[in-house]
């Protein structure tokens, strides 16, 4: 693509070169700068380091060799921090309900920084599961030079020669509670589940996010499968510092990356892999920062005509440290493009196409098994269905691997919220057979639409997976997997039908015809809505309270920027 060179500091020379602006360059001589910096470009590193979390521990370490890549293209790296959460540590606690919200401060927070401080460029460093769309938004919203660096997976656990990762130890309370481990080994799992550094290992919402935003462009080749601890990561570190320099010459930004068509990239990779169900809540937001029309109606299209080809965990074998192992995404995405699945032409962060970039990788290892041949794919379509229905009018998110069948038909089971279905799950109310109802837990309701793994887990850890199903207006963690379906619209918390739902009314879910219906009339329906009184919101101040007055519903993407 040639492009203009324009002045690779059009922003920060608003401070830096004039004359009127004393005080700022003052205060950039008090942080170390010489005259020769302030005639360069400053280049903003937004990391989500912080120590509380394996994800974000050892991300300022990185946003260091970020720094070195940029000073070595004679640009001025200056780190900042913006938050994070973790989910895995919030799950199943109030906390949750600040994991999605937490997307939007990171996008807001590293939005007001970069333009606040004239930054000419932005390079991010991140790695839990809301951070990257947080992120990527910040950068489409800035549209400057930009490129995402994602900290990179965990390792695997171990235990008695057993892989182990996060959601072995989710689903071993279940499998406590269900008395098939004792309580030392209920210990051992969780204290040989993670160790160390790293988003978790599976093919959950972290990796889904990183792997999905390298097809969409906005990272570098192998930067989404390189593990989180080793020489590989640091390298593409310093890369990503070293590549902004091409960005800024050549004036390529978000908004020369991401198009209709590396939107469609980034899911069918999410299909190929069978990604985190957040992958539709947070492209349909990134597509909305990125004024592009893309809808729910995309990942169905997407998913049609998708195979489900990796067999990774939650429902699989494998670990994202396995991908890397094979031949990382780039192989995936070779084959991919191999087999007429990617949009060769799309324009990347190294300032060359997709094709490109992956005419200098090689393939997937020869006899590798992390993801099967095009003939014998795990599911020959998508996992991702987009249900429709009375119970759905707005539409709702499955993620159905066909391991648990593509049809579920029940009574109705119902929770007011999460937590008395944890406990209502915990004391055996749940059997089989049942289709179990978790509502006021959406956007507005919960607030925050938190994520149900554990109910889920507990589920899959008694045993129970592929004999109940479970129905949300929340939402689900990469590491759910089973006969789920969330982001149910509209959340009951608005008066949806999800709200009108009784014990023992019939559910039944289709992921065949891609329906999800209440075997109720319509006239039921309306006598029941008649008597229906919506409840005041759980939160009456502060950022839930903001977030529940501005946020959009799940099939809008949860937004909060773009309010009528
Ligand atoms: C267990 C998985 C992780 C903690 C998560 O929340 C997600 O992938 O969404
Ligand atoms: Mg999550």
């Amino acid at each position: 693509m040639e492009k203009k060179s324009t002045a690779l500091n059009k922003y920060s020379r608003n401070v830096t070169q004039d004359p009127t602006q004393p005080g700022a360059q003052a205060m950039l001589y008090a942080i170390g700068l010489t005259e020769a910096d302030l005639e360069k470009p400053l280049i903003g590193i937004g990391s989500t380091g912080y120590e509380g979390n394996p994800c974000n521990m050892h991300l300022n370490d990185l946003a260091q060799l970020v720094k070195k890549g940029l000073k070595e293209k004679d640009l001025v790296g200056l780190v900042f921090n913006s938050i994070g959460v973790s989910d895995g540590i919030s799950m199943g606690t109030y906390g949750m309900r600040y994991s999605l919200p937490s997307r939007d401060i990171i996008a807001d927070s590293m939005e007001t920084v970069v333009q606040a401080m004239n930054y000419d460029g932005l390079v991010t460093v991140v790695g839990c599961d809301k951070n990257m769309p947080g992120a990527l938004m910040a950068m489409i919203r800035l549209n400057r030079p930009s490129i995402l660096v994602y900290g990179g997976t965990i390792a695997s656990g171990c235990l008695n020669n057993r892989k182990l990762d996060i959601v072995s130890a989710f689903e071993a309370w279940g499998e406590k509670v269900a008395g098939t481990i004792t309580e030392g080994e209920f210990k051992s799992v969780i204290q040989n589940a993670c160790p160390g550094a790293g988003a978790c290992g599976g093919m959950y919402t972290a990796n889904t996010m990183a792997s999905a935003i390298e097809a969409l462009g906005m990272a570098m080749p192998y930067n989404s499968s390189n593990p989180a601890i080793g020489n590989e990561k640091e390298k593409d570190c310093v890369e990503a510092g070293r590549a902004l320099r091409l960005l800024l010459e050549k004036d390529i930004k978000p908004s020369d990356i991401i198009s209709r068509k590396s939107l469609e990239n980034a899911v069918r990779l999410i299909t190929v892999l069978g990604g985190s169900t957040n992958a539709v809540l947070h492209f349909l937001a990134i597509a909305k920062s990125a004024g592009i029309e893309f809808t729910l109606d995309d990942f169905q299209r997407i998913s049609d005509t998708t195979p489900f080809l990796a067999d990774l965990k939650p429902s699989g074998k494998y670990l994202m440290e396995d991908v890397h192992r094979v031949g990382g995404i780039p192989a995936v995405m070779k084959f991919m493009l191999e087999n007429g699945m990617l949009h060769g032409d799309c324009l990347t962060v190294t300032g060359k196409t997709i094709a490109e970039n992956l005419s200098e990788v090689p393939g997937l290892k020869e006899g590798q098994k992390v993801v099967h041949p095009m003939d014998q794919p795990i599911k020959e379509t998508g996992h991702l269905r987009i249900l429709y229905g009375n119970l759905a009018p707005a539409g709702a998110v499955a993620k159905i691997t066909g391991k648990e069948g593509y049809h579920f038909s029940g009574p109705a089971k119902v929770f007011e919220d999460e937590f008395k279905a944890n406990d209502g799950i915990g004391k055996g109310l749940v059997k089989k057979g049942d289709v179990v109802v978790i509502r006021y837990e959406g956007p507005k309701g919960g607030p925050g639409m938190p994520e149900m793994l554990k109910p889920t887990a507990a589920i899959m850890g008694a045993g129970l997976g592929k004999d109940v199903a479970l129905i949300t207006d929340g939402r689900f963690s990469g590491g759910t997997h089973g006969f789920v379906v969330g982001h149910v619209s509209p959340e009951a918390q608005d008066g949806g039908p999800i709200a009108l739902i009784q014990d023992g009314d019939i559910i039944t879910i289709d992921a065949d015809k891609n329906t999800i219906s209440v075997a109720l009339s319509d006239a039921e329906l309306k006598k029941r809505r008649a008597s229906w009184k919506q409840p005041a919101l759980k939160v009456q101040r502060g950022s839930l309270y903001k977030y529940a007055k501005t946020v959009s519903s799940a099939s809008e993407g949860c937004v909060t920027d773009q309010f009528k």
